[in-house]
């Protein structure tokens, strides 16, 4: 027998188990299966995706199966401003299960699947570590979401329509995603199918401008906007333009796929009570995409920055599960 390839062993490594509610016993098992999955080999604590499956019986190993053309996957980066090592690809689990549960309650099982992907953080000041994996400097954390994303679509998970959404510096991760990863210096072998519909959370979409000008209410971060900057990206003004994606220079054009001629979706949610990302980051977020072309749906959210995510019952769930009907 010839041996695994990378990834079947990457896939190999870790088994299916049973997706669990949090913190709440009483509630019966969600039905469905989840695997935490090393996306590289060698890969550091971080590089690694947590895949969820409907259902109850695992797919052939080592890799899923293809996803039947009529449902969706959803793709997702949690937030937590490129740096903070208490926020990390569990940030879905309680959005997942309450999409799984909703899936299995609706007839014909929109969703295929679901994926978080982790990816390496910039040192936080506050929590000095020395794990290779709170290192990183731009452009790893972009390299990791698209190696994340390859190593799924050479498994066949997410290669036709999918939903690529992002909350906070996950939301920027996510439009970078789109763009010609030769903006981040990668070859041709990181070209990624890209997401028909990104949706974007409380998102952060231009770091420059709210550095040079922070909206009013908002004055009192400034300088933790431009210490998480200065970490992810270093400390050029220019390149932080460059990579965001309210400002980075005519990259919309890169946004090409193969859905028959259907148009490119972003769905934008910008919580009005959001103490840390301002609404002036999604208008210019929505400027240039309507610009470009790009059909902006804008969807409603209240509460804290992270609050869409921290409960099952959230509006993050609500917006994927609508977002993902509205693709069938
Ligand atoms: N908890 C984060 C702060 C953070 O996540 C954040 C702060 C302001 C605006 C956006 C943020 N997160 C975006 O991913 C930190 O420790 O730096």
């Amino acid at each position: 027998m010839p041996p695994p390839s990378d990834d079947e062993s990457l896939w190999a490594s870790a088994p299916w188990t049973a997706t669990q509610p949090l913190n709440n016993a009483q509630r019966p098992i969600i039905p469905g299966l989840q695997k935490h999955v090393p996306y590289v080999p060698g890969s550091t604590t971080l590089q690694t995706l947590t895949i969820y499956i409907p259902g109850t019986q695992p797919p052939p190993l080592p890799t899923p199966s293809p996803t039947p053309s009529d449902s969706t996957w959803i793709l997702f980066i949690h937030g937590g401003a490129w740096r903070d090592p208490l926020v990390d690809a569990s940030a879905f689990h309680p959005a997942a299960t309450s999409l799984l549960l909703k899936n299995n309650n609706h007839n014909g099982n929109p969703i295929a699947g679901l994926v978080s992907i982790n990816y390496r953080l910039s040192s936080h000041p506050n929590h000095p570590s020395s794990n290779p994996a709170h290192a990183a400097h731009h452009p790893d954390h972009i390299h990791d979401v698209l190696g994340a994303i390859s190593f799924l679509q050479r498994a066949r998970v997410a290669t036709g329509r999918y939903v690529l959404a992002g909350h906070s510096c996950g939301a920027t991760l996510a439009f970078q995603a789109v763009m010609d990863p030769t903006r981040w210096g990668l070859s041709g072998e990181m070209q990624i199918r890209k997401p028909q519909v990104v949706v974007g959370l409380n998102g952060l979409y231009d770091l420059a401008g709210f550095i040079k000008t922070p909206p009013v209410g908002y004055e009192g971060l400034r300088e933790a906007y431009e210490e998480f900057t200065r970490g992810a990206f270093g400390d050029g003004e220019e390149t932080w333009r460059a990579v965001c994606p309210a400002t980075a220079r005519e990259w919309v054009g890169e946004w090409v796929g193969e859905w028959e001629g259907e148009r490119r979706k972003a769905v934008l949610v910008q919580s009005g009570e959001d103490g840390l990302v301002p609404r002036g980051q999604l208008e210019g977020m929505r400027g240039v995409l309507e610009r470009e072309g790009v059909d902006v749906v804008e969807m409603e959210a209240g509460g804290g920055h992270d609050e869409m995510w921290e409960r099952g019952e959230g509006r993050m769930a609500e917006v994927l599960w609508e977002v993902v009907l509205g693709t069938e």
